[in-house]
Parts: structure tokens; C-alpha cells; sequence
């Protein structure tokens, strides 16, 4: 299994005491699912996201990510998983200004080790960045340094994907174009991808759905 899930849970501190956002949340994840996780604002599903990256760690439960268990990581452990097994895209896209789109692109594989250009300039091409290689993120549009987010995740063609509204920022027609790439995209590599939507019509695109309400998957 990808990715397997068990018994999750996490608190936060609030003004009156302690806050449970995951109340023992179980879901698994094979290699060339696709999820999408679904939940009203505030359920927990960014929350969930991070920890199923280990970016975060939660207060009891099991996260098995390919096989290894993350509470079992250090930082530096749960730092190598992130580089080598995961790509995140979140809503904001933390792309590097300094760095042209091109560069943008292969930064992450370069960081994984498996940097391979015919890929980077495919998927550039897919995504419709082909004429905007050497642009840097300020001269984009916010759908198209979405759109170079999207692509720099999957150039280092990771096992999980993990994605919160990756394709918020565009409208409904341009979205549905991204995420059917994305979805190709995640077939061909045989990687899994859980993805955090609003849309009804986005999470009817994938393959599953986990819907978050009180604390676990419905
Ligand atoms: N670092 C934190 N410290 C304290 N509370 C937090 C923290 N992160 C999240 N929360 C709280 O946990 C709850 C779940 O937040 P989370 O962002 O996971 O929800 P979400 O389902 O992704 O929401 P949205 O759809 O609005 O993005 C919220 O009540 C939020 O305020």
C-alpha cells in the first residue's frame, strides 16, 4: 500500500482548551489511486494532507507512507521521505523568484535526484507553459504560476501526490483541463494522488472520494 492511514489524531490549542480536528481518521491509498478529500472549511482536510506528508506529526495514529512509518522519522528522515516520495501543490505555489519557469520546473526533480529534461520539457508543453520557459513567476498570471506549481511536482515524478485546491486559481473550464492533466498525468506515472476540492464536479473526476465530518472520514 502507497499510503495507509490509521487511527489519526490531531488537536490544536484554542481559546477554550484543546480543539480535535481529527478524531480517528483511517484511509489508504494504493499506487495509481486517485482521492479526492472532501470536507466543509475547517474539517481538518489541509491538516490531514500535512500529516499524510509528514510535514506535520499527529498525536496518535499510524502514517505509513511507502512503507515507512513517519512517526519513526526524525526531521531529517521525515525530510528525505518528503524530497524523494512526495510532491506537495498547495494553494499558495511557492515558486522560487529568483528562478525562470524552466528552472522552476526541474528544481524539485533536481532536488530528488531524478532531474530528466525531455520530461520537464513535455510536461512544460502539456501544461501550455511551452512559450514561458524563461519567464520568472512575477510575469505569469496567477494560472499559469499555478499551472508551473503543478508541473514542478510531477517533474520529479513522485509516488504521492498530494494536492490542497491545486487548480483554485483557475476558472471552471481551465480547471477541468488542468485536473484531467493531472489525472493522466498521475496514470502514466502510476503515482498516487490525494487531492483536497470544494468542487462537486472536480471530485467526481476521481477515481475515490474520503469525505471529512467530525473529525473522521464519513
Ligand atoms: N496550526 C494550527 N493551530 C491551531 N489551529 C489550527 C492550526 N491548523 C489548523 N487549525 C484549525 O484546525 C481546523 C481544521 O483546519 P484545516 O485547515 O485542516 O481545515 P480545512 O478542512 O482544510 O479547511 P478549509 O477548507 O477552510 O481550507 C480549523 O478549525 C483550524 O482553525
Amino acid at each position: 500500500m502507497l499510503l495507509t492511514i490509521d487511527d489519526l489524531h490531531k488537536s490544536y490549542p484554542g481559546a477554550e482548551g484543546l480543539v480535535t480536528v481529527l478524531d480517528g481518521v483511517s484511509l489508504e491509498l494504493a499506487a495509481g489511486e486517485t482521492m479526492a478529500l472532501t470536507g466543509e472549511s475547517g474539517s481538518g482536510k489541509s491538516t490531514l494532507l500535512h500529516l499524510a506528508g509528514g510535514l506535520d506529526l499527529p498525536d496518535r495514529g499510524r502514517i505509513l507512507l511507502a512503507g515507512t512509518d513517519v512517526a519513526g522519522l526524525d526531521d531529517r528522515g521525515r525530510a528525505r521521505l518528503r524530497r524523494e516520495v512526495v510532491g506537495v501543490v498547495f494553494q499558495q505555489f511557492n515558486l522560487i523568484p529568483s528562478l525562470d519557469v524552466g528552472a522552476n520546473i526541474a528544481f524539485q526533480a533536481r532536488l530528488a535526484g531524478r532531474h530528466d529534461a525531455a520530461w520537464c520539457r513535455d510536461l512544460a508543453a502539456r501544461m501550455g507553459l511551452a512559450d514561458h520557459l524563461g519567464k520568472y513567476p512575477e510575469q505569469l498570471s496567477g494560472g499559469q504560476q499555478q499551472r508551473v506549481a503543478i508541473a514542478r511536482t510531477l517533474a520529479a515524478r513522485p509516488a504521492l501526490v498530494l494536492a490542497d485546491e491545486p487548480t483554485g486559481n483557475l476558472d471552471e473550464v481551465t480547471a477541468a483541463s488542468v485536473l484531467e492533466l493531472m489525472l493522466e498525468l498521475v496514470a502514466e506515472s502510476g503515482a498516487g494522488l490525494l487531492m483536497v476540492t470544494h468542487s462537486e464536479r472536480l471530485a467526481a473526476a476521481m477515481g475515490r472520494r474520503a469525505h471529512l465530518a467530525r473529525g473522521r472520514v464519513a
